[in-house]
């Protein structure tokens, strides 16, 4: 039997979860992370890339053949259809990325996937523990302004393409508070991962 600690990270848009992952895998966690394989299933030359461009045209295309990101993003964030087709394209095969990653972890590790749409797919049940990161939309607005070089409009978009914090709350087994400061974060992580290494040691 192949024994790990599966746990799932998730959290809205920009509320800390990358800072909670690099801070786990500085303990010894393996992280797998949904965003990194969202964009590899639709690198220069996938069929992923190919079925994007043509259920949305060559405009969400660069000159060299790549994916505009900014034209997708501009299209899906704005039409909630446009959104579920992309997601349609795009969830199956990171699915599948992440299905192969899981099974090659080692013995005894804790296993973090770091899934934005944890909720929104229907997940929660397959985890031995769901992390929530949890920031107001007011917070992660604010710091995507400020760190992405996006604007108020489109930044609020994203988040309403996303479940509340109440529905991410709601089938968190732990909620770590990612509205102070990052050092109180990390102490959070922390004390988190005291706990998921216990777990997985007393599995063994
Ligand atoms: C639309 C795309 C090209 C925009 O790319 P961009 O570089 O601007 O954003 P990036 O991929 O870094 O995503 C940033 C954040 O936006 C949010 N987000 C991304 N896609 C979605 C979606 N389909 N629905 C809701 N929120 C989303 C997530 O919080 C994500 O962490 C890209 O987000 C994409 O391919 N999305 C579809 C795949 C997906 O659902 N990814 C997220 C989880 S697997
Ligand atoms: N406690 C904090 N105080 C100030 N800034 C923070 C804090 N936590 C995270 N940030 C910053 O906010 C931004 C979003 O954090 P992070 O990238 O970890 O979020 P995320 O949930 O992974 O985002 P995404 O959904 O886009 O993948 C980053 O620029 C990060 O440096």
């Amino acid at each position: 039997m192949h024994r790990i600690l599966s746990v799932g990270l998730t959290g809205g848009i920009a509320s800390g979860k990358s800072a909670v992952s690099t801070r786990l895998a500085e303990h010894g966690a393996i992280i797998i992370d949904s965003d990194v394989l969202a964009r590899e299933v639709l690198e220069p030359g996938s069929d992923g890339l190919e079925e994007v461009a043509e259920a949305f045209g060559a405009g969400v295309l660069t000159s060299t053949g790549a994916l505009d990101r900014e034209a997708l993003g501009q299209i899906v964030f704005a039409d909630e259809d446009a959104r579920s087709r992309l997601n349609a394209i795009v969830h199956p095969r990171v699915r599948d990325a992440r299905n192969a990653l899981r099974a090659h972890a080692p013995e005894g590790a804790v296993v973090v996937e770091d899934i934005p749409l944890l909720v929104e797919t229907g997940q929660a049940d397959r985890f031995d523990v769901v992390v929530v990161v949890s920031a107001s939309a007011e917070q992660r607005l604010h710091r995507i302004v400020r760190d992405r070089n996006t604007s108020p409009e489109d930044a609020q978009a994203r988040i309403d393409a996303q479940t509340s914090e109440a529905e991410r709350a709601a089938v968190a087994d732990v909620v770590l508070d990612n509205s102070g400061t990052l050092e109180e974060l990390h102490t959070q992580v922390d004390e988190l991962y005291e706990k998921l290494n216990g777990r997985v040691s007393a599995q063994q």
